[in-house]
């Protein structure tokens, strides 16, 4: 996450941290959304090689045991079968991670809330990143888990000329576009949006320009959850 700032401990906890295993370490590669107790929502292009895979839940500092985490292992990786790995912007950037086990919810770990089946935001919507990507173009990895306020960019405008154009598409959210973004690493993770006063998770974190996170007009981009919710529904059953 470019700018924001470091949240409140386990003030997002369905937001979790997709660790791979390299050597006898785990390494953070990605973030994702606990949506039930045996399921966790990420982004395609973060399963696209087959690893040895962690989740963890309760995190906040990824780099410190602070004795809230749950660490569960992965047993099936559901990717979007129409996802295309040579093209983020053709859509399609989901899968779901089927854990080993149950988590335990409490104070720190929680269920994120999905949209409605179809509902599109509107313009401005509030709605924050959450993550431990990079804070900066080209950056470190956050320790800490951190948020910014990236209101939503209609699809009108997300596509206009000068902005993101037809790489864009109706399954996306676009969020931002000013001088806070998400960032490599914040993949997979949540879109927070705000709706009734509610928190729904309205995004999976898929792309930023690739010259760099907080390109101007170039808005952070999200899959689509809502577009999402039946294709869900049929493999959780
Ligand atoms: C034109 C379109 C096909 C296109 C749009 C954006 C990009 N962006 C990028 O490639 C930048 C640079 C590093 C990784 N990256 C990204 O946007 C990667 C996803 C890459 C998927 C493709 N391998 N996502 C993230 O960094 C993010 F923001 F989700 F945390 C690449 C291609």
């Amino acid at each position: 996450v470019v700018g924001g700032e470091v949240a409140r401990p386990n003030s997002w906890p369905w937001q979790i941290s997709l660790q791979y295993k390299s050597g006898s370490n785990y390494y953070h590669t990605c973030g994702g959304t606990l949506i039930r107790r045996g399921w966790v929502m990420t982004a395609a292009h973060c399963v696209d090689r087959s690893r040895t895979w962690r989740v963890v839940l309760g995190d906040h500092n990824i780099n410190s045991h602070e004795g809230r985490e749950q660490y569960m292992s992965v047993s099936r990786v559901y990717i979007h079968p129409n996802w295309n790995s040579n093209n983020v912007a053709g859509g399609w950037d989901i899968a779901l991670l089927r854990l080993s086990s149950d988590a335990s919810l409490n104070n720190y770990v929680q269920l994120g809330a999905l949209p409605p089946s179809g509902q599109v935001l509107p313009h401005n919507n509030p709605c924050y990143i959450t993550g431990w990507g990079r804070t900066q173009t080209g950056g470190q990895l956050s320790s800490q888990l951190k948020q910014a306020s990236l209101p939503v960019v209609d699809y009108r405008t997300c596509t206009s000329y000068g902005w993101w154009g037809s790489t864009v598409k109706d399954s996306m959210v676009c969020a931002g576009g000013g001088s806070e973004s998400g960032c490599q690493g914040d993949s997979g993770g949540p879109l927070n949006c705000s709706v009734n006063g509610q928190w729904v998770v309205h995004g999976v974190t898929s792309f930023v320009s690739s010259s760099g996170c907080n390109a101007y007009r170039k808005p952070t981009v999200f899959t689509r959850v809502s577009a999402y919710i039946s294709w869900m529904n049929g493999i959780m059953g």
